[in-house]
């Protein structure tokens, strides 16, 4: 069989580099086998009749660590996590532990020689994307494992710092803590210690508030690796689950609702484990921790009532019940706020009026300045609302713009949408989610401060805010006015569009109420019920601009 590589995959490269700048022993981009900066590389290939193939090389996670014989940790989250989040997963054991939902009943730790030797056998030969750690027993298994990355480089590391069980029970001795820190974790591309590792890791300091945990990490950034997850999990006090990331020059804190279950276990090896994928996916490092932390959050929804085992910490649902098997394999488009400045809501109907197509109206509207699309059909055939979705997919990709369907999760899922809206009579957003995957846009209509504050806990990435003045185009609608908008966009922890009545000549005044999260406007009409999209949709986007640059003078 004979292979070349198809060009059209050689750009596609990894925005990371391989280890850490500060690495003294690993030279950076270090790569003697195979071009593994292509991702999902394709092969052109011809059988022996000269039939061309097509084959495609998935995302490959190697994770090192412990086998959980109750399978919600260690080696078995993470393949499971893997296989949820569409990428391969290899395994090398560093330990067999005898474990349940109650507890550690025993360790049984692999010899050195065959860690290395099942390292060898998977590094050699099998193309590994990124490298995943979790419980590293002992001195000498780190210094294998070390050994090996530096023969054999790979693109990413993710170390999860393993050292005590969710039950309490120790899985790696202080022992290993000074070659953790000289030789693993400056080889790391991130660390993710839950708040007990990184007290640990930093000789036993206390962690108590949100400033402790920016600190530590900053101290363990320190130590090497290129970014530090500080996981507040354990954050006494604390009624949402608060994470502090930091890249060596900003903090984030990742703030989500906790999820009330006691089906925790293995929710870090999870999150490393998703956070690899991700990574060899080819998504930037805060990216991947955003997206996989939402994984998790999904998955521990799923799980929160399954009953499995009698100990007090039992396993989640890596595979959401196998429910969402629409999820896509490939990067997704990411949502950024700043998407929804000029949101351009279709109406068929109105473009029947005017003698055109759909796709030529949206490719009018991109052309002419708008960041976003909606579709949104209130009475179009299912058949005829998918092809038309399909194409209009195309083109808001084609120039890099997302495109969201209204109402129907069902044409979202089959176009392959990047996202929905949903308003207050529509599937609630936590369902969307759920369905969707947690990387895909879900934006729900407000009109109260407590909607606003539901869509958030609910997964929702921004809300849509109106009628800002009086519309023709939806029947019944209520005005809630530029008061009702500041009002909402107050309430809100998501960034807000503003939508219902609004055209180039009273944008201006939406812009000017002057509130941080208010990222823009939506439209139909103004728009759509014009003869030339493309000018009106110029002229929109000019009045913005000038409202925007008036507000920050
Ligand atoms: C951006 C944006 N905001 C609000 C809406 C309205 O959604 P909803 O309340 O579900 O009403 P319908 O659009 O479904 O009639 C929207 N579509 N887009
Ligand atoms: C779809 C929709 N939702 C609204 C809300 O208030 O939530 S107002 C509206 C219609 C917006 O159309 P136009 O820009 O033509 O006024
Ligand atoms: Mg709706």
């Amino acid at each position: 069989m004979a292979f070349c590589s198809c060009n059209q995959f050689l750009s596609s490269t990894y925005p990371f580099p391989i280890f850490n700048k500060n690495s003294k022993s690993v030279p950076k981009f270090l790569n003697s086998r195979v071009p593994q900066s292509l991702q999902f590389q394709a092969y052109m290939s011809m059988d022996q009749c000269g039939v061309p193939l097509t084959k495609i090389k998935i995302p490959h996670i190697l994770t090192v660590a412990g086998s959980d014989s109750g399978a919600g940790a260690g080696i078995q989250a993470d393949i499971k996590a893997c296989a949820a989040r569409g990428v391969y997963c290899s395994s090398v054991i560093t330990a067999v532990t005898a474990q349940n939902t109650v507890g550690v009943q025993g360790v049984d730790i692999v010899s050195e020689a065959f860690v290395s030797q099942q390292l060898n056998s998977v590094l050699s030969d099998m193309q590994v994307d990124v490298v995943k750690t979790g419980m590293l027993p002992s001195l000498g298994i780190v210094n294998v494992l070390c050994q090996s990355l530096r023969h054999f480089p790979v693109r990413a590391l993710v170390v999860d710092p393993v050292m005590v069980s969710t039950s309490g029970d120790i899985l790696a001795g202080p022992s290993i803590l000074s070659v953790f820190r000289e030789e693993l974790l400056p080889m790391a591309d991130i660390i993710t210690p839950n708040i007990k590792e990184a007290s640990a890791l930093l000789g036993g300091v206390q962690l108590e508030t949100i400033a402790d945990m920016c600190s530590a990490a900053k101290q363990l950034h320190a130590m090497g690796p290129r970014s530090v997850l500080v996981k507040g999990g354990d954050l006494p006090d604390s009624l949402d689950a608060v994470d502090i990331f930091f890249d060596g020059k900003q903090y984030h804190e990742l703030r989500s609702s906790r999820v009330k279950t006691h089906n925790t276990h293995g929710t870090g090896c999870t999150l490393a484990s998703a956070i690899a994928a991700e990574l060899a996916k080819g998504s930037p490092m805060l990216r991947a921790i955003k997206v996989a932390k939402r994984y998790v959050e999904t998955a521990l929804e799923y799980g929160k009532d399954i009953v499995i085992g009698n100990g007090p910490q039992g396993p989640f649902d890596h595979l959401l019940r196998l429910k969402r098997g629409l999820y896509s394999s490939t990067k997704q488009m990411e949502f950024n706020p700043s998407d929804l400045f000029l949101y351009a809501v279709t109406d068929s109907v109105m473009n029947e009026r005017w003698g055109r197509t759909m796709t030529d109206a949206v490719k009018a509207a991109i052309e002419g300045g708008a960041t976003i699309i909606q579709l949104r059909e209130k009475d179009a055939d299912t058949r005829e609302f998918l092809e038309t979705a399909k194409a209009c997919v195309e083109i808001c990709h084609f120039y890099g713009k997302p495109l969201l369907i209204n109402d129907r999760i069902d044409v979202a899922l089959a176009c392959d949408a990047d996202g929905v809206h949903v308003g207050q009579s529509d599937m609630p957003a936590h369902l969307v989610r759920t369905l969707l995957g947690p990387e895909k846009i879900i934006g729900v209509s407000c009109k109260t401060p407590e909607q606003a504050k539901q869509a958030w806990i609910d997964g929702a990435d921004y809300i849509g805010c109106g009628g800002v003045y009086p519309t023709n185009t939806k029947a019944n609608n209520v005005t809630v006015g530029l008061e009702g908008l500041r009002t909402v966009c107050l309430a809100s922890n998501l960034p807000v569009v503003a939508i219902g009545g609004i055209n180039a000549s009273n944008a201006r005044s939406v812009i000017e109420l002057g509130m941080p999260n208010l990222e823009g406007v939506a439209v139909v009409s103004a728009l759509f019920d014009r003869e030339n999209i493309l000018s009106e949709t110029r002229n929109l986007h000019a009045s913005l601009i000038q409202a925007v640059s008036k507000v920050k003078s």
